[in-house]
């Protein structure tokens, strides 16, 4: 459990933030110069902040009616930044091996568990300088987390690498999160990486907090889009696996609404369950039934509610039995007449959704 009160004043710049969140994963979310890192290096001690309280768990690390100021390496949290910091001299085992810190209340993480996840087995006698952007990054990772933390706060840890290296290290960063649930702030720009990982979401704009909540339920606030991701702005789906069709190469699976969604991968057992993403810009409107279109995904519903985007654009939501944001044109928005109430079907091609 995070329970985090920070004001800051640097400069113009004014940081005025409360939050808290269960253990888990925690995103911490916005456009560049929101006040992410300053967060995190005042959680972390490396920062004091003007007034607040930081508390992890049980522990007070910092509290300014109090005079409690933990400093940063009794604080016991773990990092990883964009770029590794890898000490140059030590092998990769003795960087694995540096960072070792007390036992958690849960015990020690144990190190060939975590070698094994990473797959930094082979590379134990290796020197950083000899290892492969991605490769530093997981024995970072791996360090930081056999550090024993009581949190760990990752800072961009994949923004330095393309995105072949990132899809390899993510589901990576899934396991050690299910397998060893220690608290973590993911600090990222990344909708994907959040919306695939985050139980928790903060959404940051200008130093203050305009959302804290469920990651589904946060991209599914339409006032929130502008916030929300831009371009990437959408909706995440829970679904659960129906069926596959091998033929095709096509999941099918049951969304809440009750309507089927189509979406291309590999085979998955029935009743597994899914994050989907969806975005708005990816969904088309139709008032009528449609027919000999190539679009598989047709949900029908209703709009829920809207509002004015970016100019030229409309942002719907659209009630299909779950909440699907759409963006539009708002030339289309004015010829269709859409207003909230009005039946619908949303149409979203199956090669644009993404497992989340
Ligand atoms: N020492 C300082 N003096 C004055 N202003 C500062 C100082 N440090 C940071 N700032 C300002 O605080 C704001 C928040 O900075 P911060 O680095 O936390 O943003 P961020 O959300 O992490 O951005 P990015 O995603 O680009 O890393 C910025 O406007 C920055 O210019």
């Amino acid at each position: 459990m995070l329970d985090i009160r920070l004001r800051k004043q640097l400069g113009d710049f004014t940081l005025d933030v409360a939050f808290t969140a269960e253990s888990g994963l925690t995103a911490l979310f916005g456009p560049s110069g929101a006040g992410k890192t300053l967060i995190a290096q005042m959680i972390a001690g490396l920062l004091p902040p003007d007034e607040g309280h930081v508390r992890i768990g049980e522990r007070l690390l910092f509290d300014s009616e109090k005079k409690i100021n933990i400093p940063v390496q009794r604080r016991n949290i773990g990092f990883v930044f964009q770029e590794h910091r890898l000490f140059p001299h030590y092998t990769v085992r003795g960087n694995l091996d540096y960072g070792k810190g007390r036992p958690r209340k849960a015990g020690r993480i144990p190190f060939q568990r975590v070698v094994d996840i990473l797959g930094i087995g082979d590379l134990l006698g290796r020197k950083p300088a000899s290892l492969s952007g991605g490769e530093r990054q997981r024995v970072a990772i791996g360090r930081a987390v056999l550090s024993n933390p009581g949190m760990l706060i990752m800072d961009e840890p994949l923004s330095s690498l393309d995105e072949g290296r990132k899809s390899e290290i993510l589901p990576l960063i899934e396991e050690l999160k299910s397998e060893f649930n220690i608290t973590t702030l993911y600090i990222s720009h990344s909708i994907g990486e959040i919306t695939r990982l985050a139980d928790t979401l903060l959404l940051l704009d200008k130093g203050e907090m305009k959302a804290t909540g469920q990651t589904a339920d946060i991209f599914s606030r339409l006032y929130l889009m502008p916030y929300a991701g831009g371009p990437e702005a959408g909706t995440l789906v829970e679904a659960t696996v129906a069926d596959y069709d091998r033929s095709h190469h096509m999941l099918i699976l049951d969304t809440p609404g009750g309507g089927r969604l189509y979406l291309i991968g590999d085979e998955k057992e029935v009743g597994t369950p899914m994050r989907l993403r969806i975005r708005a810009s990816d969904v088309a409107i139709s008032l009528k039934k449609p027919a000999g279109l190539s679009i598989l995904n047709r949900f029908k519903g209703e709009v829920a509610d809207n509002c004015a985007g970016a100019p030229g654009m409309e942002e719907l939501l659209l009630d299909v039995g779950f909440p699907l944001a759409a963006r539009i044109t708002r030339k289309s928005f004015e010829e269709m007449g859409l207003r909230k109430g009005t039946p619908v079907w949303a149409l979203v091609k199956a090669v644009t959704i993404s497992r989340s």
